[in-house]
């Protein structure tokens, strides 16, 4: 197991060489002290991950669960109390590796007598953007972002999603490989929303990695090639399409009776049976539905509730939390 351990090691880190894995992290803890009393808050325990190049990642989990602490050790702006993190091949505190990457914070919170322009330009010089392309990068951006019109204001007169929305521009003005968002979709109505959606499939579309964390479960399910779910701390799983497709794909039919056949919970060929009170559920795939239903009403049972899942990642995540064995 060890030497398996070992060669698992040295392949992430052979890929890590060849650039094909843009963020790596490794048995990473961060803990805090608060109060007077040093008491420890475990923020972040024992996280491994890594994230493919040109590879769009969602981290989901409750408030507290510590994502917004993972970014900031992906940002290198706090320390690991434990393990290793690589970011596009080097140390997350490397400044040339800062200059790769666009990040923006849970609650932006910029110098408020600059105008979104002036924000930009600061960002722009600072990464050594070239001054011909950063005119022309910032009339594109916040164009796409819609706030053009807002451009020279300052921003202390800028509404909340404004304020976003300016962000994510301050974000990507550098053309960075890799871009670090911290809830983009708070404070955005639903047009701005949806111009972030287009801008993540055109970041994509362009190469780029994309990792975010975020509430709305909606956007990280049509977004995400892969998506981890955090709670208390710990990475608990990590999805990708097919499971998403998979559980997209279940169905739940509440029968009338429990049937007498049936002992107690069985597996038959990928059919699920349970008993609830005096009812039979029974999970099984779309492609089964026919069938199960078919059994039920040839034995004279009646069907009391068909349930077709709808929003798979929901399912997906209020199973993993409320697993505490996971
Ligand atoms: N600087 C800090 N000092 C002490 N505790 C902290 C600090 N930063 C975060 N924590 C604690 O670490 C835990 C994780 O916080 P974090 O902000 O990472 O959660 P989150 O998943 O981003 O939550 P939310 O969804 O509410 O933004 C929380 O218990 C929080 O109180």
């Amino acid at each position: 197991m060890a030497w398996f351990c070992s060669l698992l090691f040295v392949c992430f880190y052979l890929a890590e060489v060849f650039s094909f894995v843009s963020i790596l992290c490794d048995h990473v803890f961060k803990k805090f002290r608060i109060g007077v009393r040093g008491k420890i808050v475990q923020a972040v325990s024992d996280v491994s991950v890594s994230v493919n190049q040109g590879d769009v990642f969602g981290i989901i989990g409750p408030n507290g669960a510590g994502k917004s602490t993972l970014l900031k050790l992906f940002m290198g702006f706090i320390k690991p109390t434990f393990g290793k993190i690589s970011i596009l091949g080097k140390s997350p505190d490397n400044p040339q590796c800062r200059s790769r990457l666009g990040y923006l914070p849970e609650n932006p919170c910029f110098y408020e007598h600059l105008s979104a322009i002036e924000l930009m330009r600061f960002s722009a010089e600072v990464s050594g953007l070239d001054p011909k392309k950063t005119n022309e990068e910032i009339i594109r951006l916040l164009k796409f972002m819609n706030i053009e019109h807002a451009g020279n204001r300052k921003l202390r007169g800028y509404s909340k999603g404004m304020v976003q929305r300016a962000g994510i521009c301050f974000a990507l003005i550098h053309d960075p490989e890799l871009i670090i968002l911290d809830e983009p979709m708070s404070g955005l109505d639903p047009v701005g929303r949806k111009l972030l959606v287009d801008l993540v499939l055109d970041l994509k579309a362009r190469g780029k990695t994309i990792l975010f964390c975020s509430h709305i479960l909606n956007d990280v399910e049509r977004l995400c090639d892969r998506i981890a779910i955090m709670h208390n701390g710990e990475l608990k799983k990590i999805l990708n399409r097919k499971d998403l497709i998979d559980q997209e794909n279940q169905v739940c039919i509440r029968l009338e009776t429990f049937s007498k056949e049936l002992s107690d919970d069985m597996d038959i060929l990928g059919v699920r049976y349970a008993k609830e009170g005096n009812a039979t559920i029974i999970s099984c795939s779309r492609n089964q539905l026919k069938d199960s239903v078919n059994m039920a009403l040839k034995h004279g049972i009646r069907v009391e509730e068909l349930n077709i899942s709808t929003h798979p990642l929901e399912k997906l995540f209020m199973d993993t939390i409320s697993d505490e064995s996971v």
